[in-house]
């Protein structure tokens, strides 16, 4: 039957809305918003609603999709959404089953998955479907999990990404949700959570691994000047464009890059964003080995399960004679970086920038 051809009734309509109330897998913010704007459309009529202002990026963006809909008659507003639900359906039907690789709760994570067998806590990012971006969540499930593995049993710490991407780096979406306080407060709040996220690395114990998988952005690289050890697929990428994102380096990476590659090895990744490939990166010092990525997961688990059967007092021991006299010196490093960050938040070059990504106008 031609659906266009069809006037959609309000019962169509209704019942549309009941199903995207149904929906398990999210459709992603660019459907999430064409439903939003046709949905008012249907329901109000064309947008004469004040725009709302550069910062509320969240209504900033509805405004935009609805009043792009112009002068759309409400009936055609109303079988437009009915289809674009429609048009959904294979994602509801789908949604009861586990697929590999899908945002599932595991272990009492919602973002990630923590597994500890053979002497070995792996913590595994798990937004496949966002390359592993980390959003507010994952920040703190990231730090329950580390703690967590800092007093278990385990030998080695590991940590990998879930898919086909180690992780994309900050979720952009962490700077939309705006609080009473405004812009300002949500900085100083992303500023207090990063130091928080960055000390547990610091701080952390037992021998911490990284096991990247496919490409890296922004804070998961960074981080990686604070792992005792950075096992890579030759699929890695590692990728630090804090300037273009109006931005400036995290993860202590300020202090230990130069320390690393070299001052000027560090200015070109971490001022003028220029991406390595695993095999620059291993050269340059950040990453302890490069594997093909068609036998990576073997050859590193195989290496990593003879870590885990040396004497795990030894292992903590030495970690700590290697790093203690850096302690403080990181955390200071740390704290500047994150004061740094908190004004940078509020630059137009950043607010632009995640805008830009935001509304689909740009990506790295
Ligand atoms: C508490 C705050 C602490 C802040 C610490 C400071 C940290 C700084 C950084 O980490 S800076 C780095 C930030 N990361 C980025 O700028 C990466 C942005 N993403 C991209 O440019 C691209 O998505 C890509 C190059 C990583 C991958 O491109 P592609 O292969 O074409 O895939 P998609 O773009 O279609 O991505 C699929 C899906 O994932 C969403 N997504 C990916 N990365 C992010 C991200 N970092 N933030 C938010 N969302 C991300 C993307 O939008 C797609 O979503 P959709 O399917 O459209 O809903």
């Amino acid at each position: 039957m031609n659906r266009t051809a069809m006037r959609a009734s309000q019962k169509d309509f209704e019942n549309s809305m009941n199903q995207v109330k149904l929906l398990k897998k999210d459709p992603g913010n660019e459907v999430k918003l064409k439903l939003y704007a046709l949905y008012k459309q249907a329901t109000e009529g064309p947008c004469n609603m004040p725009k709302p202002g550069v910062f509320d990026l969240i209504n900033k963006a509805k405004w935009d999709a609805w009043n792009a809909l112009g002068s759309l008659p409400k009936e055609a507003a109303r079988q437009n959404y009915v289809d674009l639900v429609s048009s959904l359906s294979p994602s509801l039907e789908s949604s009861s089953q586990v697929e590999p690789g899908t945002d599932r709760k595991s272990t009492g994570f919602e973002t990630l998955v923590v597994t500890s067998e053979d002497g070995i806590t792996k913590i595994m990012f798990n937004r496949p479907k966002k390359k592993n971006a980390i959003n507010t969540e994952m920040y703190h499930e990231i730090m329950r999990a580390l703690k967590a593995a800092s007093k278990d049993d385990s030998i080695i710490t590991v940590l990998t990404g879930n898919g086909d991407y180690y992780s994309s780096g900050n979720d952009l979406t962490n700077f939309t949700d705006i609080p009473p306080g405004g812009v300002e407060e949500k900085a100083k709040n992303n500023a207090v959570l990063l130091r928080e996220f960055v000390g547990c690395f610091i701080d952390f114990p037992k021998p911490l691994i990284a096991v990247v998988n496919g490409p890296a952005v922004g804070i998961s690289v960074t981080l990686l000047g604070l792992f005792d050890a950075v096992y890579a697929s030759d699929r890695a990428t590692f990728h630090t464009p804090f300037s273009h994102l109006g931005q400036s380096p995290e993860g202590c990476s300020s202090y230990t890059f130069p320390k690393i590659m070299s001052p000027a090895k560090a200015t070109e990744m971490l001022i003028f964003g220029k991406k390595l490939t695993a095999g620059e990166a291993c050269a340059q010092g950040l990453v302890t080995e490069v594997f093909p990525d068609s036998t990576f997961q073997k050859e590193v688990w195989t290496r990593l399960k003879a870590f885990a059967k040396l004497p795990p007092n030894a292992l903590r021991i030495s970690k700590e004679v290697i790093r203690k006299r850096e302690r403080e010196k990181l955390h200071a490093v740390n704290a500047e970086e994150c004061n740094v960050l908190q004004g940078r938040w509020l630059s137009d070059e950043c607010t632009n920038a995640v805008v830009n990504f935001l509304s689909r106008k740009s990506k790295l």
